[in-house]
This record gives C-alpha cells, structure tokens and sequence, in this order.
C-alpha cells in the first residue's frame, strides 16, 4: 500500500546501489553491490583518502569536506539524508491520492465495552509511524580517532549523527487494497528465515485487506520462464511454512533482463514486489524500481535484505545469521570431538562467507573450542614462522589437538583462481577448506610429526535449515514493516 518503494528496514540497503558509490561500480552487474568491508568503510563519496590517511585507518576523512568551514557538519547530515532519501511514488506522481490506512483497525477495537479503558479510540491510538521518524544509525561516540574500532569522519572525531528512516505503518496509504496484486519473490541462496518472511509479508498484506497476492517461483526467473506459473498465496497457505527450512517459492541464481521482468510485472498487473535476496538480488530490485519509474508506472518494488553472511553494508545483523551459527555448532563441535578424540587431531570446519568471515567468526567465539580462525579480512600465511602450519605444530606438541574454522573466503590468494563465475556473475571461489586440509598433511608429513586430519564441510546443511526463534522474530518485523502503509500526506 506504501508509496515508498523501499520500506525502511530495507532502505538501508538501498543506499548501496547509489551509482555514487565507488565500490559499486564494477564492470560487472554483481559487483556493483559492496558487500560490508573488513571495516565499515562509508560509501566513497566519504572514503576517499589520501596517502597518508590511507595508512591511518584511525579516522576517515572526506576530501570534499572542508573541515575550516563551521557548517561542515550539517552539510554533511544533509548530504547523508539526500543519501538516504527514499524514493517515493509522488516523486513520479506528486498529486497521487491518499486514502487512510486499512491497517486493522476495526481489529483492535473491543467488540464489548469491557475493555474499554484499555484500548484508546482510533483517534487517540497513536500506532502509527510519522513520516519525520528515524532511526539512529550509530551509537557510539569515539572522542578521539584512536579509541578502539574509532570510525570518524573528521580528524577530530566530531560527533555526527547520521539518521536513516524509521518502518512501520503510516496513517496515509497510497494503493487502495482492492487494486493491489502483490508478488513475492525470493533470490540467489536459501537462507534460514525465507519462508518466515514469505509468511509474515502474506498476513501482513491480508490484514490490509489485500486479496491478490502471489509467489514468483524460482526467483527472478519466474518472470520468464513460461512453465513457471505464479503461485497464489494467503494465510491458509503460509500459515505453517515456517516450520521449514528453505524457501516455499524456490530460489535461482541468473535469470531474465530487467526489462523483460518489467514486462512479465505489467502483464500480470503485479504492482507490488517484495523482493527477498542479497546484493545481487536489490541491485536487480533497483533497477526493476527505475525501470518502472522510467515507464511511469504505479509500482512499488520493497526490498528485504537476506544474507545469510550477513554481509550487507550498514545492516548489524541479517535474517538467518543467527540460525547460521547456531548449526554450525554442531559441525565444530564433531571436528573438535574427532580432533580430541585422535592422536595428534586435527579438525577442520569450513563455513560460509564469501568475502567476509562473521559466521565463521561468531561460531568460532561462541563454541569455544576453536583455536585457530581464519577469515577473509584478515589476510594470514600459511607457511613460514608466522604461519598457521607452524601455529598448529606448536599446538600438537602443547595441547595434543588442534580445531580450525575457516571462512569460505579466507585466503583466497592460496587458490587457484578459475574466473568462473555463477549464472549470477558472483566469482566463483576456490575451496580453502581443501586447501587447507592438504596443505596441513603435507606439512606434516614433511616434518615428519604424525597429524590425523579431519575436515568438515557443513555450508548447506547450515543454510537449509529453518529459522532459529531469534531469527523467527526478526523475520516476522521485517515482514510487517515491508508492508509499510503510505506515508503522511506529501
Ligand atoms: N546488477 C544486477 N542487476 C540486476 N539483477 C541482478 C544484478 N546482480 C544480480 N542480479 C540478479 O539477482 C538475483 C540474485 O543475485 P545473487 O547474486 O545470486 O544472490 P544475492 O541476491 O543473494 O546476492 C539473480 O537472479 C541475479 O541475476
Ligand atoms: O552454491 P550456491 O547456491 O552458489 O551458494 C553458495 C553461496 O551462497 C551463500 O551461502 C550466500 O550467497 P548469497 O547471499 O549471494 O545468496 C554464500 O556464502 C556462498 O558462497
Ligand atoms: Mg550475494
């Protein structure tokens, strides 16, 4: 019903396919989502750093800001919030009419008078999101650049609030409910938590009063492949989905060109998208929302941010992650029982993260029983004094076993680098897992001190899984707020 195309959950998001970005203008489409950094690096426009600022990682500085100027900051706010500006349906169409929205409202009024204390009148019920709300997007104030994890913007760790939108429903909607034919689709990996948003967008909608709602299958390509019918959805039918892992509609990676998914939309006189992917996935969802835009078309297109990585920038913390690391206990927990139980064991787990290292990370501190991690953002030697070969000798011959967990991204510059890439143009990594487990019985052989290694390699059973509670709930807010309800009357 909202005429924001993004909902505020996902704005975040969006603000990574600005074409401002640096890092995302890659010459392939994939790449031109960054991924969060090994640092939380602003978009370019900020990050642009001069040599030697580039060797102190203490604060970042913005070329373009002229620090002497006493206005700097609240240019720079100003500049955020232009960043971070949603687009909106009166962007195309200013006088677009608002109706009051149908957020259940006769829902919360007592059918009795009993209650009646309880429950304030619709006019007093103040649950509703005003348009001028937003959210903080740090909290901490460093006091100077070289407090630890400082992330400054000016030499002198200035305090700078940057603010993004708040989600949730609005008193005004843009799209009356009987004329909407909502779609959901689903891209890129499966992820814990799919169907639980999938579930929580359908209710959500109905509650609206929505009665068209459909499911693409297979992601974006759905849109294009003829034997792929669209698939009615409703209350009764996603009433219990969460209960399994993977996604009802069905994932893909490749698929059609946007105009072609564009075409396929107005056909079917889809003129609400929910679409549920990573970067690849939004970047697709950006250009879906500008091609509808160019065509002048009354569409909303809201994105709702999954990686099982957690990977995206400004997010603190995706769907699914948790119920990531929570699985990949279970595999550390046999490496560390097969590494314990073995003379001279040796473990080895490797778990998802592409480019960075959060779950292998997280499932690392929270098991307590790895002692060597690797991961992406940290770059490590494999041979040599210093190296982790060497590092697991001196742990066989201190502690008579040894666990590792690395990420999939990890040490990449050990592999041999294919150039292949996915029918999503995401490159294709080499297995570090692999490597790893060859090069530590090489190593060992070698040095002539016997090593039992065992390697784990769990990434889909930790994918296909169905969402933890924690993850269940955030699930269910990001639903509902995708549904977000129009905004206040501009
Ligand atoms: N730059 C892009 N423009 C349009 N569509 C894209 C772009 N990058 C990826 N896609 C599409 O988004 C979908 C999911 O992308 P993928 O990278 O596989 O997963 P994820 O969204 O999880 O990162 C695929 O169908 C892919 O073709
Ligand atoms: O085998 P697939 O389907 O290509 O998936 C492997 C990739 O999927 C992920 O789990 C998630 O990737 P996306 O966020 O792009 O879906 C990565 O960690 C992993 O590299
Ligand atoms: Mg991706």
């Amino acid at each position: 019903m909202d005429a924001l195309s993004h909902s505020g959950a996902i704005m975040k998001v969006k603000l990574l396919h600005d074409p401002n970005n640096k890092r995302s203008r890659g010459p392939r489409p994939t790449t031109r989502i960054p991924i969060r950094p090994r640092r939380r690096i602003p978009p370019a426009k900020f990050a642009v750093k001069s040599d030697a600022q580039k060797q102190d990682h203490r604060y970042y500085h913005h070329q373009e800001i002229d620090f002497s100027d006493p206005n700097w900051k609240p240019k720079f706010q100003r500049d955020f919030e232009n960043r971070f500006r949603l687009p909106h349906l009166t962007d195309i169409f200013p006088d677009a009419p608002t109706i009051p929205s149908t957020f259940c409202l006769k829902m919360r009024t007592p059918v009795t008078g009993d209650f009646a204390d309880w429950y304030p009148s619709d006019e007093k019920w103040h649950g509703y999101i005003n348009n001028s709300d937003r959210v903080l997007l740090k909290v901490i104030h460093y006091s100077s650049p070289t407090s630890a994890g400082a992330e400054c913007i000016d030499p002198d760790c200035t305090w700078v609030e940057q603010w993004v939108h708040r989600a949730g429903p609005r008193e005004e909607i843009y799209f009356k409910p009987e004329e909407v034919k909502a779609a959901i689709v689903t891209c890129g990996g499966l992820c814990p938590g799919l169907n639980d948003v999938i579930r929580q967008v359908v209710i959500t909608l109905e509650i609206y009063g929505v009665k068209k709602i459909v499911g693409i299958p297979f992601g974006y390509r759905g849109f294009s492949d003829n034997e792929l019918t669209e698939m009615p959805l409703s209350r009764k039918v996603v009433q219990n989905v969460h209960l399994s892992g993977g996604s009802l509609l069905g994932v893909s990676r490749g698929g059609p060109g946007i105009s072609e998914i564009v075409d396929s939309m107005e056909e079917r006189g889809i003129n609400m998208l929910f679409v549920l992917g990573g970067n690849g996935t939004h970047a697709g969802a950006n250009a879906i929302h500008n091609e509808c835009r160019k065509r002048r078309l009354k569409v909303a297109v809201v994105g709702v941010p999954k990686t099982i990585d957690n990977d995206i920038l400004l997010m603190d913390k995706t769907f699914g992650f948790d119920t990531a690391v929570e699985e990949a206990q279970r595999a550390i927990n046999s490496a560390y029982i097969e590494a314990h139980s073995a003379y001279h064991g040796i473990g080895i787990v490797k778990l998802m993260g592409r480019s960075s290292g959060f779950i292998a990370m997280h499932a690392s501190l929270a098991s307590g029983q790895i002692d060597i991690c690797l991961i992406p953002e940290v770059p490590f030697h494999l041979h040599g004094p210093h190296g982790v070969l060497r590092h697991l000798k001196y742990l066989i011959e201190t502690k008579g076993s040894a666990v590792v967990c690395v990420a999939e991204g990890a040490g990449q510059n050990f592999v041999e680098q294919t150039n292949a890439r996915d029918a999503s143009g995401n490159t294709v990594l080499g297995d570090i897992g692999v490597h790893l487990q060859q090069e530590t019985k090489k190593y060992f052989k070698e040095i002539g001190v016997p090593a039992d290694v065992k390697y784990i390699d769990p990434t889909y059973m930790i994918r296909a899984c169905r969402a933890n509670a924690s993850d269940g709930i955030l699930c269910t807010v990001l639903g509902q707020n995708a549904i977000l309800c129009g905004s206040t009357k501009h």
